[in-house]
């Protein structure tokens, strides 16, 4: 039997899952090792854990090339700005459709490379308005299998709320099952939370268990609209913040 529970291609790329506590955040540092420049790409920073990020990447000898955003966060701000200022030419990255700044901003089908690893660009909106899910390629020199970051759309046995950043439970409902749920059953689902201690998922697994998504799309209607959550402590800050990517164009220091 062969367990899926990591992506294979480990000596060619390397993956990491960070978690932010305070958030109950994750972060996710990928490179392609293979080519001597070492390339790496941040996705979903956090601005209380950029000193530990950076640190990592320095003792892996690694260079920073991408600062990604799966959103706009409401609960805690990006590093994505820090990052731009304590690394020289890190590239942020969100979506077009989110609103926000940042130096690059992706639609539908744009491709962020790494070295040989590519990470295609598959709107997801319903948690928010500019949500996209960042999935690896499907060519033969790419992670086998397929890795999904889902940001907030798809959360383990999970997903976003959509009661504030112009969500939509029938948008995310739709973006679910046309995105995320149409990738290969074997797709590793990596998200951008866990509020429960689980790490890892596949498209497979969440299509038969997810206590949301397996429901008809009224059911999930109804069961979104009685979450009854509380807002997050800080999206009075967060969301502003991460409006610009946590700090834009801010002025460099060196590290
Ligand atoms: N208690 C936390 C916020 C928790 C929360 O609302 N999480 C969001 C993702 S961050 S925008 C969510 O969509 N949760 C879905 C769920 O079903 O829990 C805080 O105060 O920060
Ligand atoms: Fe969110």
């Amino acid at each position: 039997m062969v367990f899926h529970t990591t992506p294979s291609h480990a000596s060619k790329y390397l993956f990491r899952q960070l978690f932010e506590k305070d958030s109950s955040t994750y972060t996710y540092l990928l490179a392609d090792v293979s080519h001597p420049q070492k390339h790496a790409v941040l996705i979903d920073p956090v601005d209380k854990t950029v000193d530990r990020d950076l640190s990592l990447i320095h003792n892996l000898g690694l260079k920073l090339i991408y600062a990604v955003n799966t959103h706009v966060h409401a609960d805690h701000v990006t590093g994505t700005g820090m990052l731009k200022s304590k690394v020289s030419g890190v590239i942020s990255v969100i979506s077009k459709a989110s609103n926000a700044k940042a130096d690059l901003l992706v639609e539908s089908g744009d491709r962020i490379v790494v070295g040989d690893l590519v990470l295609e660009v598959l709107p997801t909106p319903g948690h928010t308005v500019g949500c996209v899910t960042y999935v690896t390629g499907d060519g033969p020199d790419q992670p086998q299998p397929r890795i999904a970051f889902t940001g907030d759309a798809l959360l383990i046995r999970g997903c976003g709320r959509t009661d504030f950043q112009g969500g939509s439970s029938a948008e995310l409902y739709k973006s679910v099952h046309s995105q995320i749920f149409s990738l290969p059953e074997e797709t590793l689902v990596y998200p951008a939370h866990d509020y429960k201690g689980f790490t890892v998922s596949t498209v497979g697994e969440e299509k038969q268990y997810n206590p949301r998504l397996t429901k008809d799309k009224e059911t999930f209607k109804s069961i979104m609209e009685n979450l009854n959550l509380a807002y997050p402590k800080m999206i009075d800050v967060a969301v502003p913040a991460n409006m610009v990517c946590g700090l834009q164009d801010p002025v460099p220091t060196t590290h």
